[in-house]
């Protein structure tokens, strides 16, 4: 899941953009970049790098472009944290990507997952290893079958795609497109404060650089912005949005409004809801994992009158570690908790967690708990069991590497070396979020695109 960012007005561009990535860094932690539009040379000048966002303020020519950037020399600009879905990981096609073909040149950031990027880039007869690149090049194609409107080819592109997708353009007028697929898959806001015109994955961001009051891009949305007037525009083949529950689960910031629901206020309720699924054990407190399972945890907690305690201590400097590469993911989970021993020693513990998907941060986690004394180990989840992959922009893997793929909850705690595991029901999980219709098919299978079934789709990413 990526973030995505852009910023046309009077402001420093490249302090706001950076400023815009930090504030979504949670999105992506493998590679960051920013494109800015340079008026005197009239082309765009690009810094990205793998790694986080700091990392970019590190590299030589950051200094330069921070001084022109202070100047006013730049109008309009976008930015990109990674966390890849496909291709390869850290730096392979760090985004904003460059597009210069058939006399269009832009810039693209794009947060989600073109399934059918193969087949599409066979039809258009390019070479890419990655989706970024190929959704460039079928915009520009696109666009030039419409006389080179961008926002026209844009309309028509859930037409051609299977995937999710919520992107940003900047052309060379310049002139910023944003759009939400007509699903809604992920989160894009933005906000509009006289001439100045800012964009972000997430509400949060846009409310921590104070960019004044936001909207969200509906599902379908197309907005266009040259510096002075905004325009709207909806995608021809709008239909029913199915936003990603796992937004609400995991990766938005709690801070965030999503479709209009306070991502906080719907974790605090999947806890509570969750808090009436527990029965028949008995238990002295309840620990979050941290950082996601905190805000749950509060929830159940206060439902069921029962003790919450901090135990689970956080390395914050580690990062996430379901969106760490595998390379690193073990290393990562194994480093970044640690338990405050004279607070378990002979407790029984409920430990609530979010989410359980590969399995590799519970693994550790638990056994840390009973290495510590804890004389209980119960384990709380408030989605149900993660069974199918993501086509839509997460990194949720193959069947068989997800621990709830093919166990039943019994056997997923054995695996664990917990005592039970307790998941929330798909209908609690709904009934939290409150939305009349979202996107569950890493627990159901079932999928919004019509006429494909798991298998196709797994074949399509797989050839
Ligand atoms: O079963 P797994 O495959 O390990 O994936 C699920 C875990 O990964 C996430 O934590 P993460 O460390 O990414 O982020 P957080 O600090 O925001 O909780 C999530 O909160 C779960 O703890
Ligand atoms: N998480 C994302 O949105 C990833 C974007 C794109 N699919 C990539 O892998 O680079
Ligand atoms: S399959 Fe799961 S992770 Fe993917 S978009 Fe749907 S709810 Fe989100």
């Amino acid at each position: 899941m990526c973030g995505i960012a852009a910023y046309m007005g009077r402001g420093d561009h490249f302090r706001i953009l950076v400023e815009l990535l930090l504030e979504l860094q949670h999105r992506g932690q493998e590679a960051a970049g920013i494109v800015l539009f340079d008026m005197e040379a009239k082309r765009f000048v690009r810094l990205a790098g793998s790694g986080v966002v700091s990392n970019l303020l590190l590299k030589d020519s950051a200094r330069n472009i921070s001084i022109e950037s202070a100047q006013g020399r730049y109008y309009g600009g976008i930015g990109h944290v990674r966390y890849a879905t496909t291709g390869g990981y850290w730096g392979a096609v760090i985004q904003p990507i460059i597009v210069n073909t058939g006399g269009l040149n832009f810039s693209l950031a794009f947060n989600g997952t073109i399934a059918n990027y193969r087949l599409i880039a066979d039809e258009i007869r390019v070479k890419a290893s990655n989706d970024s690149r190929v959704l460039g090049y079928l915009i520009s194609e696109l666009s030039r079958e419409y006389r080179g409107d961008i926002v026209e080819a844009v309309r028509h592109l859930s037409e051609y795609v299977i995937g999710g997708y919520s992107l940003i353009v900047l052309t060379n007028e310049p002139r910023i497109i944003i759009a939400r697929d007509p699903a809604g898959y992920r989160p894009l806001s933005y906000s509009l404060q006289g001439e100045d015109f800012y964009v972000a994955s997430e509400t949060a961001a846009l409310e921590a650089v104070d960019a004044g009051e936001w909207s969200e891009v509906k599902s379908g949305e197309i907005i266009s912005f040259d510096g002075f007037s905004l325009e709207k525009y909806m995608t021809g083949s709008a239909g029913t949005p199915y936003p990603c529950v796992f937004e609400y689960i995991y990766f938005s910031r709690p801070d965030s409004v999503f479709n209009g629901v306070s991502v906080y206020e719907a974790r605090y309720r999947m806890g509570k809801e969750l808090a009436g699924l527990i029965n028949g054990i008995e238990v002295d407190m309840v620990v979050p994992v941290p950082d996601t399972g905190r805000i749950p945890a509060l929830g159940l907690s206060e439902t069921l009158g029962l003790h919450l305690e901090e135990a689970v201590i956080v390395n914050k400097y580690m990062g996430r570690g379901f969106i760490t590469p595998p390379s690193h993911r073990s290393m990562v989970v194994r480093l970044k908790y640690n338990i405050v021993r004279n607070r378990v020693i002979g407790k029984r513990i409920l430990l609530v967690e979010d989410s359980i998907v590969r399995g590799t941060t519970l693994n550790h986690l638990v056994s840390k708990l009973r290495y510590a004394g804890a004389s209980k180990v119960h384990i709380g989840v408030v989605s149900p069991p993660f069974k199918y992959p993501c086509f839509m922009g997460i990194d949720i893997p193959a069947k068989n590497e997800l621990i709830a793929g093919d166990l039943i909850p019994e056997e997923v705690a054995r695996r664990l070396g917990a005592d039970s595991v307790i998941y929330n029901t798909i209908e609690g999980l709904g009934k939290a979020v409150g939305l009349p219709s979202l996107c569950m098919a890493c627990f159901t299978g079932r999928y919004a695109f019509k006429g494909l079934s798991l298998e196709d789709l797994e074949n399509m990413v797989k050839r």
